[in-house]
Formats: C-alpha cells, sequence, structure tokens
C-alpha cells in the first residue's frame, strides 16, 4: 500500500539492533488525508498522525525532512505496534520526498556530478556553443533514423536548419555534416540491430487499442517525454528499445561500462518506464564519438554501444538523489559543491562557480574570486531567485493536475479539449505525423493554434501520449504535428519551465554581468540622465513630443505613461525613427507577439523610405508571427554566412522579451530597447530585454493589467511600475487619449489617472454611433442612446455564470443590430471563461466575447460588459481595479454595463461606476 501526508514533526535518525545486526531507522510522523486506515476499513478521524518506519538508506531521505514536507511511501506493509497501526518500508519500498516536485532527469545527472553544477546551470543557462549545437543535430539525427529517415537526408536537412546558429558560430556546414556523420556512423551501425519498422508501429497500435499502453511490447521508439507521477520526475527520453531506456552521448568513451552518472540518467527513464507498465533491467548508453575515434591511436574498448543491467539498489540511489534535489528546492537551499566528491580542479565550471560564489558571496567549495555586490543587489538577487523558484513550483502544480483532476475538471478549467474524435494520421516527409481530430463540442481552452500540447489517447500521463505543435484549430476540427502517431482524443495544455528557466537568467545577467551604470539607476542609487534634443518630434500633441524627446535623448532610460488609446505604439514608432535617423541599432520587444506585431506595424509606416525593408527583421517562429509580418521574420534555417548577414545587417530587430532570452538574440547587442506592454512584464522578464541594450524605454500603464503570473510575490510588480516612482523625472504621461468618447473616458480619467486623461480631438469627443454609416442612434432604446447606459439584472445565483445576463447581453445585441451596428463592431467582456462561454452561445457569430485580459490592447465601438456578480462581489474582475480600468476604456462609441446594482454598490469605487453609467 502507498502512504501519503505531510510531515508533522522533526524527524530523528537512529540506530537499533536487530537480529541482521545494526540497521538505520527513521520514525516520520505523518498527516495523511484520511488518516491511519485500519485493515477492515475502519473510518477513522482525519488528519491524526500516522508513523511510517523508513529503514535503513531510506533514511538519508528522512533526514532531509522538514515539518510541512509532502512524503509518499509505496508499498509499505503495515506494522501493529503496542495496539497502534503503524506503518513501515519494505524491500520494494520508495521513499519520495515532495513527490509533485518534477524534477529533471538532466537535473539528477548533473546533480550526480555536482550540486553545484547544477544550480550554476540554472543560473546562466545554456550557451550557444558548437558542441551543444553538435549534440543537439546528432540527437535529431538519432530520433530521424528511428523513424525512418535516410541519414544524408536527414543530416542536410538538419543541419539546415541550424543555418542562423551555425552562422553566429562561424560554423562551416560542409564539416558540421562531417562530424555529425561521423557521430552518426555509430548510431548507424547500431541501429542495423532494430529500426523502428511497420511491425513495430502496428504493434505499438495494437497496444493502444488494448488501451493498456505499454512500452514494454513495441520493440522501439523515438524519442519520448515521460512524466513519473509516483517519483516526481520528468524527462525526455532519446529512445526506448524492446521497453529499455537508450541514451545518446556526442562524447567518448573508451571504458567496458557506461559512465556512472549515466548510468544514473538511464536509470532515471527506467524509473518512468516503469511507472508505466514496463519492467526495465537494462539500459543502453550509446557514445557516438567512439566510432570517430581511429583504432590505431586509441587504447579501450571503442565499441560505441553500451549496455549495463540496472539493479534495485540503482533504481533506489536515483530515487535518494532525486529526493535531494526536491529537499534543497523546497528549502531554498543553495548547493555548496560540498556535498559532493567531484574534483574542482577538473571542472569545467569552475571559473564560474567561483566568480558566482564570489560575486553573490556564498559558501563554495571551489572557492571564491572578486568582490561581493552590494548587500542590497545581493538581497535582490535573492528575493528575486526565490520568487522565481516559486513560481516554477506553480508550473510544477499544473503539471500535478494532469493526474489530479478528472478530464472534466481540466475541460472546466479550460486546459484540455477532451472529447476529440481521432479521425486521421498521415506519414509526412521528415518522418513526422500529421493528425486530425474532430472536435465534438465548441468548448473554450487556452489553447491555441501554435501551441505545442500534450496530445494523448485519453490520458496525458497514463495512456500514450506526445508532445505535439496545433497547426490549425477550427471550431470542428484540429490538425496536429507529432514525432508518433498517437490516436488523439485529448489535448492537455503543456506547462512550460522555460520561460521560468528564463527569468532566472536574466536575473543573473543583470545582476552579475550589467553595467554598474544601469544597476546604479536600477537601484536608485544614481539619477537617469537626458541629453536634450532641439528637433520637435510630434506637432500636435505635446506629451507624445515629450515622450520621444525623453526616449532620443535618455542617456539611460525613460518610461513612457499611456493610458488606454492615447498613442503609445505611435509615439514608440516615432521615437524609433527617429533613433534609425541618429544611425542606432533598435531592439523593439514586447510581452506578447501580438503587441510586437502591432507596434512593428506602426513602425514600419513611420521608416518608409528611412531606412531599406530588409534592415528591419522581425524575430520569431512561424506560428507565432502575424502572417503580414512574415516578410520581415527571419529565417534560422539556410545558408550560415548568409542568415548571420541578415541579421547583423538588421538595424531594427523585433522580438517578444521571451524570444530576447533566447540564445540566438543574447548574441546581440542594441543601443535602444523599447519595450511595449512594459507594465505587464515581470522585473526580469524586462531584463531579459534591456540587457541587451545600452539603454532603454518602457512604455506601459500600470493602471492597467500587470503582469501575469501564477505566485502571488514580487513578480506581480513590473520594473516599469517600480521605476516610475523611483525616477518619476524620467517618465512622461501621455494624456490625450484618441479612443473614447468624452462621456466614456470621464470615469476612467477620474478614477484612474487623477482627472489628466482628456480627448486628443474635438471629434474624438464627440463621437458616437451616429458616425458609423448605416446607424443611427434613433433606431435604439431610448435609454441607450446615451454613450453610456448601465442595465440593471438580478442575476440567477450562480457563482460563474449568469444566465439572466447572457439572455439580456443577447437582447441588446439584437437592438444594436437593428440600429445598424455590424456584429464585428460589438465587444462582450465578462469576468469567468464559463460566463463567456455562455454568452457566446446567445449571441450571433462576429461579437468578440472573452475575459478582460485578452481584450487589454484592443478596442470596439461598442463593448458590453457583464459583472455576473449576483447579492456579493466576487471573481477576477473585482480582485483588482486594473481590470474594470481596462473593461471600461475599451469602447470607441458606445458602452453598456450589465449587473446586479445591489451587488455593485456595496463597493465604494463600483459604486461610483454606478452613478456615473446611470446619470
Ligand atoms: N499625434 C497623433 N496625431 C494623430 N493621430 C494619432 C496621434 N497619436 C496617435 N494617434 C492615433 O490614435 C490611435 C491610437 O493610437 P495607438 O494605437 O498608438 O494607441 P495606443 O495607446 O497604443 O492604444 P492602446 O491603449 O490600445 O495600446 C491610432 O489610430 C493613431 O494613429
Amino acid at each position: 500500500m502507498d502512504v501519503r501526508g505531510t510531515v508533522a514533526d522533526d524527524v530523528e535518525v537512529r540506530s537499533v539492533s536487530t537480529s541482521y545486526g545494526e540497521s538505520d531507522l527513521a520514525e516520520v510522523r505523518l498527516v495523511t488525508d484520511d488518516g491511519p486506515a485500519g485493515e477492515d476499513d475502519r473510518p477513522v478521524e482525519a488528519h491524526e498522525p500516522i508513523t511510517v518506519t523508513l529503514w535503513n538508506k531510506w533514511t538519508e531521505s528522512a533526514e532531509l525532512l522538514e515539518p510541512g514536507m509532502e512524503l509518499l511511501v509505496t508499498d509499505a506493509e503495515i506494522d501493529e505496534y503496542q495496539g497502534e497501526t503503524r506503518y513501515k518500508t519494505t524491500g520494494d519500498s520508495y521513499v519520495v520526498v515532495e513527490p509533485s516536485f518534477l524534477v529533471n532527469v538532466t537535473a539528477i545527472r548533473n546533480w550526480t556530478e555536482c550540486p553545484r553544477l547544477y544550480y550554476l546551470n540554472k543560473l546562466s543557462g545554456v550557451p550557444l556553443n558548437y558542441p551543444v549545437v553538435k549534440g543537439t543535430l546528432v540527437h535529431e539525427v538519432f530520433g530521424d533514423l528511428l523513424r525512418g529517415r535516410e541519414l544524408e537526408e536527414s543530416i542536410d536537412a538538419r543541419v539546415e536548419e541550424r543555418g542562423l546558429q551555425l552562422g553566429l558560430l562561424g560554423e562551416d556546414p560542409e564539416s558540421v555534416a562531417e562530424d555529425v556523420r561521423q557521430n552518426a556512423s555509430a548510431i548507424e551501425g547500431w541501429l542495423e540491430q532494430g529500426r523502428l519498422t511497420e511491425e513495430d508501429r502496428a504493434a505499438t497500435a495494437a497496444d493502444n487499442s488494448e488501451r493498456a499502453f505499454s512500452p514494454a511490447k513495441s520493440s522501439w521508439r523515438s524519442e519520448q517525454l515521460l512524466i513519473s507521477e509516483t517519483f516526481g520526475i520528468r524527462g525526455r527520453a532519446d529512445a526506448i528499445r524492446r521497453g529499455a531506456p537508450v541514451e545518446l552521448k556526442t562524447g567518448k568513451n573508451l571504458k567496458k561500462e557506461p559512465r556512472f552518472k549515466d548510468k544514473v540518467q538511464a536509470a532515471c527513464y527506467a524509473l518512468l518506464l516503469e511507472e508505466h507498465g514496463g519492467d526495465v533491467d537494462t539500459g543502453t548508453l550509446l557514445y557516438t564519438k567512439n566510432s570517430a575515434l581511429d583504432r590505431n591511436e586509441e587504447t579501450g574498448d571503442l565499441t560505441p554501444a553500451k549496455e549495463f543491467s540496472m539493479g534495485a539498489g540503482l533504481l533506489k540511489y536515483v530515487v535518494r538523489l532525486r529526493n535531494e534535489i526536491a529537499a534543497a528546492e523546497v528549502a531554498g537551499d543553495v548547493p555548496t559543491g560540498y556535498e559532493g566528491n567531484a574534483k574542482c580542479e577538473y571542472c569545467f565550471e569552475q571559473d564560474t562557480c567561483m566568480v558566482v560564489s564570489g560575486r553573490l558571496d556564498q559558501e563554495s567549495k571551489a572557492g571564491q574570486i572578486g568582490q561581493p555586490l552590494p548587500a542590497e543587489e545581493r538581497e535582490f538577487f535573492e528575493r528575486f531567485s526565490h520568487a522565481i523558484e516559486e513560481e516554477r513550483r506553480e508550473v510544477h502544480r499544473e503539471y500535478a493536475k494532469l493526474w489530479e483532476q478528472s478530464p472534466k475538471e481540466r475541460a472546466d478549467d479550460d486546459r484540455a479539449l477532451i472529447d476529440l474524435e481521432f479521425a486521421e494520421k498521415r506519414p509526412l516527409e521528415e518522418g513526422r505525423w500529421e493528425l486530425r481530430a474532430r472536435r465534438t463540442s465548441g468548448a473554450n481552452s487556452k489553447i491555441r493554434e501554435g501551441d505545442l500540447v500534450l496530445a494523448s489517447d485519453g490520458h496525458p500521463v497514463r495512456g500514450q501520449s506526445e508532445l505535439a505543435r496545433i497547426e490549425r484549430l477550427d471550431e470542428d476540427e484540429v490538425v496536429l504535428t507529432a514525432d508518433e502517431p498517437v490516436e488523439v482524443t485529448r489535448l492537455d495544455v503543456y506547462p512550460s519551465e522555460l520561460t521560468t528557466d528564463r527569468l532566472l537568467v536574466a536575473l543573473h545577467d543583470t545582476l552579475l554581468k550589467g553595467s554598474e551604470r544601469r544597476k546604479d539607476v536600477l537601484f536608485g542609487r544614481a539619477e537617469p540622465e537626458f541629453d536634450e534634443p532641439e528637433e520637435t518630434f510630434i506637432g500636435n500633441n505635446a506629451a507624445q513630443d515629450e515622450a520621444v524627446r525623453k526616449a532620443v535623448g535618455a542617456r539611460d532610460c525613460a518610461l513612457i505613461h499611456g493610458p488606454p488609446g492615447t498613442g503609445k505604439t505611435y509615439t514608440i514608432a516615432r521615437a524609433i525613427r527617429a533613433m534609425v535617423e541618429r544611425g542606432e541599432r533598435v531592439l523593439l520587444s514586447a510581452f506578447t507577439n501580438r503587441a510586437v506585431d502591432n507596434a512593428l506595424e506602426a513602425l514600419l509606416e513611420q521608416l518608409e523610405g528611412v531606412i531599406e525593408e530588409d534592415r528591419i527583421v522581425r524575430v520569431g517562429s512561424e506560428s507565432g508571427v502575424r502572417e503580414d509580418m512574415a516578410p520581415y521574420r527571419l529565417e534560422r534555417a539556410g545558408d550560415p554566412e548568409e542568415r548571420l548577414a541578415e541579421l547583423e545587417n538588421a538595424q531594427v530587430v523585433a522580438a517578444t522579451t521571451a524570444t530576447c532570452g533566447s540564445r540566438i538574440m543574447k548574441e546581440q547587442s542594441f543601443d535602444a530597447a523599447l519595450v511595449d506592454e512594459a507594465a505587464q512584464l515581470t522585473e526580469p522578464g524586462t531584463f531579459a530585454a534591456i540587457n541587451l541594450a545600452e539603454r532603454f524605454v518602457l512604455v506601459g500603464d500600470h493602471e492597467q493589467l500587470p503582469p501575469v503570473v501564477r505566485a502571488e510575490n514580487e513578480l506581480t510588480e513590473s520594473l516599469f511600475e517600480r521605476l516610475v516612482e523611483l525616477h518619476p523625472e524620467a517618465g512622461v504621461m501621455l494624456d490625450r487619449q484618441y479612443r473614447m468618447n468624452q462621456r466614456i473616458q470621464a470615469f476612467a480619467s477620474r478614477e484612474f489617472y487623477d482627472g489628466k486623461l482628456r480627448p486628443a480631438e474635438p471629434e474624438v469627443a464627440a463621437r458616437t454611433l451616429d458616425d458609423l454609416e448605416g446607424v443611427s442612434r434613433d433606431d435604439l432604446p431610448a435609454e441607450f442612446r446615451d454613450p453610456v447606459a448601465f442595465v440593471d439584472v438580478e442575476g440567477d445565483d450562480e457563482r460563474y455564470t449568469d444566465s439572466l445576463e447572457a439572455a439580456r447581453i443577447a437582447e441588446l445585441i439584437a437592438a444594436y443590430e437593428a440600429a445598424g451596428v455590424d456584429p464585428a463592431d460589438v465587444g462582450v467582456i465578462a469576468p469567468f471563461r464559463a460566463q463567456v462561454s455562455e454568452i457566446s452561445r446567445h449571441v450571433p457569430e462576429g461579437v468578440a466575447v472573452d475575459t478582460v485580459d485578452r481584450f487589454q490592447g484592443s478596442s470596439k465601438e461598442v463593448i458590453i460588459v457583464s459583472f455576473t456578480a449576483t447579492g456579493t462581489l466576487e471573481g477576477p474582475i473585482f480582485e483588482d481595479y486594473r481590470r474594470i480600468n481596462v473593461a471600461l476604456t475599451r469602447p470607441k462609441r458606445a458602452l453598456v454595463l450589465v449587473g446586479d446594482s445591489g451587488a455593485l454598490s456595496s463597493d465604494p469605487v463600483y459604486g461610483r461606476m454606478l452613478e456615473w453609467a446611470r446619470r
């Protein structure tokens, strides 16, 4: 039986004499969800601690325990002791500390080498260097060979795909191909033992039809993402042959046995496979460089493939290692290197290790170099790295939901599309598959075209599951591409840690590699300085002109505060043009692809005739970049020199902040970085972009939505907001808006912008629906002729939906349509996704219905807000007044609020809103 609970007290390890001699044990008191279950399943009081005795080596894991940590003991045995029901480990047991913390297999491998190396890798990320790129190439070719692609074709295609990276590294494609070929010959020779044949595929399919996915039954498959809910481990195995893991290493190994750390890695995959029903007793390591060595010059065992047998002892050892990582992460410990036996003088990372220890004043086995950073910077680093780790744990919780939530709960949470009907699989040229499934319900979800998702035949962890990319997502069909032909019936959001990883690296780079002057400004030790440009940049808007002057003249930074519709995008574009005219190289960035493309569109207009089109480059994935900006997208594949020249020749580069943290962008440098939507970015998220430039300009509105993060900590305040407070003199507020009728704007201006926001022109102030072709306000019911109206609906008492409001909104839209308004000009904003779905069912096609978060940055002629609140005020729209600011500032010509006046008037801000709307 499995025992799982929260550690109640401190744990002590002691030795006792048994019939086998001296043994160690630790008695752990655990609070479980259901208390100590008796043999006859008597109902027992919940939350009473039970005692589990961990024997022998498991006491090493017991020593890591702190009260409050989660513990899982598998295959425990009941141990009656003086009338008390207790539990103890058996020979088959595993003890897992914090099982919901998912440790990566590569992390466990690094940790075996040296726990501090694991920490350093997290801080500084994987740099762009040739061995890493070559390693990736060899792995890709391996996967291709397994899927039956021709060797030469695979090498050519894969080398070509990495054109830009190779260009940045100054590598010649011919010699890279040769290098990969040498490594691949080891794979080829060995693969002759069994390629992934049609029979294998048929066997896999047969397994699936029995709905008992068992890799053990099929003889081969390529790279697979594996997640263990029991052991808290996750990783991608390079290949699985007859149910056993195969790992590829691009290095050499002349010994008979695989390296220990490689065995550890293979053992991790074995555990993962066992959880999926396999029974794994061997592992294979393939050292591809062995086949490139000359037999005359090298002595030793040159065979590339080394098989080893995997005993229970190794598997348990691996779980104990994993426990060390999970416990250290939960406790927030920084490894010193003394935990392991590695010798620092042999370590490639010794210098980095010493510098990090020196700068952050950390204890380290390698020693320290250099002066510690000022205390406030170290404190900042610590606070933010903890915050980022908290965010990571939230991502891990997302993983846990893959198995904790039922399919229905996942779908209701918008995290999955269930009830798909598998339709078709079609092999693609490069050995991948195109999969199609029909959608049987028009459900909503967070899943979008271009996303990576977990595509499964029923369960994302327990069933057959593949990482797949959404190529197309229509109302009635979804088209995916994946490495293996899963008969997909369900899609789940894939919780990626990539963003979190990059935040940590950006934080590290800012503090340890950033210029002193930059840090002086960020920490308020120096005031930002400005030059005063002579010219007038924008003649008809003084605040915008001032903003451009600040941006162009900034020696350190400028902050442009842009309330809704005040021409932020226009101002950014004008500022970049001025910089380009001065011969500067500029980075344009924002949190979302959508914002980057919007700003780029405005910029293209400004730059017409100023620079050649090919000096403007958009960096991003094919699915991320808007279609009309695709001509500017930098292709990564192709001739290295050409690709590199395209990037280096670019005077303006546009990319999301996440992409700014990529290895390619990190090689670039700019005179200035302009970041739009900066109030929606975390501090480290902003660093990723501004680290690439000498000076920076942040543009945003901290009265609109804050950064999107999962954890509640310092990440929720943007750098923009902090700097606006710290250096008010570096900021300018744009105060003339080009969007809303004056009546609509009045409340937001008073409530959120100290009454400073005003219409830019009389035409804006006076705009009404009458200006639209074919529309007459006289055809509307009298109460909707004013640009702002309130509709009192008592509501139906449901928590996340309100069918009465939805029905009333449908009537309203019909009335607007009857007055000549095009449904495409109407938007409906609701606080909950459930209400968004409810409303969507009632209104005609073309009306945009969504949550506030998805409406930020856009506008409509008519906006209807559904408050979905009866009696009390609860839920996201009400938690944060910034959300209501966004909702109320989306319309140009008409705004209708629909809600329960009783509930709304219980809050002072909403009360004032009601007064304004009912005037
Ligand atoms: N100085 C100006 N003169 C004339 N029109 C302007 C000026 N500044 C902005 N506009 C116009 O006002 C509209 C809104 O501008 P823009 O899209 O730049 O606003 P924004 O602040 O980025 O909006 P949002 O708040 O939605 O992000 C655009 O149509 C733009 O062309």
